[in-house]
């Protein structure tokens, strides 16, 4: 016997980079997810497309933590995914969750959703030194999320298409690009500040139009927040070719998700092949996706 569960990854509708000040942002699980097997063993297998080792932190830093966390208990973990590594959309969250509610269910451990998120936060803050709670928060209850709050606000309808610019955004990346904006906010408080504020400003009305299903606003709105995160010193010549192609092909509208610097970036449209054709002329790679209201499931 084994057992089987997966977890979504996330895009940022609004509100990256502010969150950390405090502001409110609105995250959105997409039904691109990562599948993990779990199976009583008699000595501790990980495998994925990272590689098969045992228990090897430098190879699986995250899958190893969960091990160490639960058990340590002998298992075989089979681990497969549509999400890329390291390009914003949440992959170590996803593998985390999925990877928790695997073995928990696999050995009777009886852990509510609430600690398995619980714990992936913190099996996310030990591995990369710090994290917020928004991504093992929303592989583990999917749907469209504002938070700090933990607020589940409507489902999202139209087309998601995200383009990867396949430039890493790893954990030191996204460190450092907070880093960049907590010096530019020390050295300028009087204007980083006010576009701080103007992100939370933007999220807290993003709530409303998600709710009315108003996309061609929430696109307009998306577009001021990429230009602010530009402002931030966040965004790449690379990232806005592919927003501005996504928004020529007629997108609601697109912006950065996530720390920026390289990774991805997000538009909402009605046409999304059209826009994923546009983004790939650009130079992405475009993943066409919907939001999904299921966070970690048993396949
Ligand atoms: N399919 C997978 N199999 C094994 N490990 C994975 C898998 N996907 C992600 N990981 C782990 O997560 C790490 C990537 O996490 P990282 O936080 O850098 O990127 P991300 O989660 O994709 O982006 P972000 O956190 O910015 O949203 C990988 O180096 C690996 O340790
Ligand atoms: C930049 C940031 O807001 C999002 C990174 O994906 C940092 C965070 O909220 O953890
Ligand atoms: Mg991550």
């Amino acid at each position: 016997m084994s057992t089987t569960f997966s977890a979504p990854g996330k895009i940022y509708l609004f509100g990256e980079h502010a969150v950390v000040y405090g502001e409110p942002a609105i995250a959105c699980a997409v039904d691109i997810r990562t599948r993990v097997t779990a199976k009583k063993s008699d000595t501790i297998a990980i495998s994925s497309d990272l590689g098969t080792t045992g228990l090897d932190f430098d190879i699986h830093p995250y899958v190893c933590s969960v091990i160490e966390k639960l058990g340590p208990v002998n298992v075989s973990v089979d681990i497969s995914s549509e999400l890329p590594v390291g390009s914003g959309l949440g992959s170590s969250a996803a593998v985390t969750i999925a990877t928790l509610a695997a073995i928990n269910i696999e050995f009777g451990l009886g852990y509510s959703k609430e600690e398995l998120a619980g714990m992936g936060h913190e099996i996310e803050q030990k591995v990369q030194g710090a994290a917020s709670p928004t991504d093992t928060f929303v592989s583990t209850f999917g749907g469209v999320v504002e938070i700090p709050a933990r607020k589940r606000l409507d489902m999202l309808d139209c087309g998601i298409v995200i383009g990867n610019t396949n430039k890493g955004a790893t954990p030191k990346k996204t460190a450092k690009l907070i880093e960049q904006v907590a010096i530019l906010r020390q050295e300028h408080p009087e204007v980083i500040n006010p576009i701080i504020k103007t992100i939370g400003s933007i999220a807290k009305k993003g709530e409303l139009l998600v709710k009315k299903k108003d996309y061609a606003s929430l696109g307009k709105l998306m577009n001021v927040n990429h230009g602010l995160l530009d402002a931030l010193g966040v965004g790449t010549t690379e990232l806005s070719a592919l927003v501005y192609a996504a928004r020529n092909a007629g997108a609601f509208g697109a912006k950065i998700t996530g720390a920026g610097g390289g990774g991805c970036m997000v538009a909402l449209t009605e046409s999304p092949q059209k826009v994923a054709s546009a983004i790939e002329r650009a130079g992405g790679k475009a993943i066409m996706t919907r939001a999904t209201a299921g966070g970690v499931l048993e396949e």
